[in-house]
C-alpha cells in the first residue's frame, strides 16, 4: 500500500498521520496519533484504523529533559512506532507543517537541504516550533532519502489579510526588513474554512466569521469570503491571545521595565514570554487547560478567567476586521474539548445577542448556539494533517 506520512509539530504536541493513497489521498489515515504534553509528561495516543486498535503509551524521558529534548525523544519514538505498525506500507511522500514561512514562502514547497537552511534562519521567530518542524525533515532526509518531502506553512493562509493588518506602527525601515505581522495556524484555518459552506450554507460561509483556534498555542482569524482578513498573532506566535505558556499581547513597557529595572537579558525574556507565562504563569499550576479546569485553586480559576476574557476581547476586535459576526467557530484542543471555556467566552459576548444551548455545548456538538442566538456558534475539529496531505499530493502531482 502506498501512503503519505504527515508530521505536525506544535508547541506541546507532535501529531502524525499516515494517509493511504487509494489511488487518491484517503480521507481517513491508516495510522494516526500524537505525543501530547511535551514539556510536561509526554504521552502517546495512537489509532490503527485497519484493526481498530488504540494505543496509549507514556514516553520515558530522563529527569530534567527540557522541552527541546522532549520533542527530540517524541520524534524518535513516533518514527519507531510507525515503522513497527506499518508493515507493507510504502511511504511515497512526506508532508510537514512549518510554522514560519517568512516573507518568501507563501505556498507549499518541495523541501531540499537549501530550502531547509533558509527556513532555519527563521528559528528565532518561532523558537517553540520551527526547530522541531525542521528536525523531522532532516531526520527523514537521512532515513528515507528517496522520499519527496513538502513543507506547508502556517503563515501562508494569511496572505489575503487586509493591507492595514500587515504592519506595526514602527519606522518604515524596520518594516522593510520584514518586521511585520504574518499570522499563524493557517493550515487549521484553511481546513476549517473549507468545511464552512457545508456547515453554514454557501451564502453565510462568505459572511463575517471569527475562528478561534484555542490550543496550547492559541490564535483567532477573521474570515470574509472564506479568506483571512486579520488574525491575532503577528511577527511571532507569542502575540495576541493568552496561551498555555505564552503571554500573548503585552504592554511593550513591561519589557522595557524588565530590561532596565530588573536587568533581564534576551534569553531570560524569551523564557518569560514563551515558556513561563500564560496559563502556567498565572496559575502557577499547569499549562494544560484540563488540569486547571479540574483544580479548586483560586489561581487556576483566575488563569481561566483571564484566558476567556482576553479571548472574548479578541473576538470583538476581529469582528471589526471581518465587518461583523455571523458565526463564531471553536477549534483546537481547548476549543474542541473545553465546554466551560466556550461557555465563559460566550457569556462575555452576551451583549451581541450570542447565546449557547448548554446541553449541545456540553456534548461538544457541531452547533452549540441557542435557537434565538443572533450568532451561530460551531465546534469544528481541526485537521491540519489532512490539509498538509492535500497540499503535498497536489504539489507533487500524486
Ligand atoms: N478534554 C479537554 N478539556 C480541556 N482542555 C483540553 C482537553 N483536551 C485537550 N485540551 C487542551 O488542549 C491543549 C492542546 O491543544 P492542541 O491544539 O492539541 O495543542 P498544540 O498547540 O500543541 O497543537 C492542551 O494544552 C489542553 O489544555
Ligand atoms: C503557531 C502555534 O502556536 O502552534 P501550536 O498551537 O501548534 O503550538
Ligand atoms: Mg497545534
Amino acid at each position: 500500500m502506498k501512503a503519505v506520512l504527515i508530521l505536525n509539530a506544535g508547541s506541546s504536541s507532535l501529531k502524525f498521520a499516515l494517509f493511504p493513497m487509494t489511488p487518491r489521498l484517503a480521507d481517513t489515515p491508516r495510522l494516526s496519533g500524537q505525543v501530547e504534553g511535551i514539556g510536561a509528561e509526554p504521552l502517546m495516543h495512537a489509532k490503527d484504523t485497519n484493526t481498530g486498535e488504540r494505543f496509549t503509551e507514556a514516553l520515558s524521558v530522563p529527569e530534567g529533559t527540557d522541552q527541546n529534548g522532549q520533542h527530540r525523544v517524541a520524534l524518535e519514538f513516533i518514527f519507531e512506532w510507525i515503522n513497527r505498525h506499518s508493515p507493507g506500507v510504502d511511504i511515497v511522500a512526506a508532508g510537514h507543517r512549518i510554522v514560519h514561512g517568512g516573507d518568501h514562502y507563501g505556498a507549499p514547497v518541495v523541501l531540499t537541504p537549501e530550502v531547509v537552511a533558509e527556513l532555519e534562519t527563521l528559528i528565532p521567530l518561532a523558537p517553540l516550533h520551527q526547530p522541531h518542524n525542521l528536525r523531522a525533515i532532516k531526520l527523514l532526509f537521512g532515513l528515507m532519502p528517496d522520499v519527496r518531502q513538502v513543507g506547508c506553512f502556517d503563515t501562508a493562509f494569511h496572505r489575503t489579510r487586509l493591507p492595514v493588518a500587515r504592519h506595526f506602527p514602527i519606522p518604515r525601515a524596520l518594516t522593510n526588513e520584514g518586521i511585520k505581522r504574518y499570522g499563524f495556524h493557517g493550515l487549521s484555518y484553511e481546513f476549517v474554512a473549507r468545511q464552512l459552506p457545508d456547515l453554514l450554507g454557501e451564502e453565510k460561509s462568505h459572511g463575517p466569521i471569527v475562528v478561534a483556534h484555542l490550543g496550547n498555542g492559541a490564535s483567532m482569524c477573521a474570515l470574509r469570503d472564506g479568506q483571512s482578513r486579520d488574525t491575532s498573532m503577528g511577527f511571532t506566535a507569542v502575540d495576541g491571545l493568552m496561551m498555555g505558556t505564552r503571554t500573548g499581547s503585552l504592554d511593550p513597557g513591561v519589557i522595557l521595565h524588565l530590561v532596565e529595572q530588573k536587568g533581564m537579558d534576551a534569553k531570560a525574556l524569551s523564557n518569560l514570554l514563551y515558556k513561563q507565562s500564560g496559563l502556567l504563569g498565572v496559575s502557577g499550576i499547569s499549562q494544560d487547560m484540563r488540569a486547571l479546569l479540574e483544580s479548586d485553586e483560586e489561581s487556576a480559576k483566575e488563569a481561566i478567567e483571564l484566558f476567556c476574557y482576553r479571548a472574548a476581547c479578541m473576538i470583538g476586535q476581529l469582528s471589526m476586521a471581518a465587518g461583523g459576526l455571523d458565526a463564531l467557530v471553536f477549534t483546537g484542543g481547548i476549543g474542541e474539548h473545553a465546554a466551560a471555556v466556550r461557555a465563559r467566552i460566550a457569556e462575555w459576548l452576551a451583549w451581541t445577542g450570542l447565546s449557547l444551548y448548554p446541553a449541545a455545548n456540553e456534548r461538544h456538538a457541531t452547533r452549540i448556539h441557542a435557537r434565538d442566538s443572533k450568532i451561530e456558534v460551531l465546534v469544528v475539529p481541526t485537521n491540519e494533517e489532512w490539509m498538509i496531505g492535500h497540499h503535498t499530493v497536489n504539489l507533487l502531482g500524486l
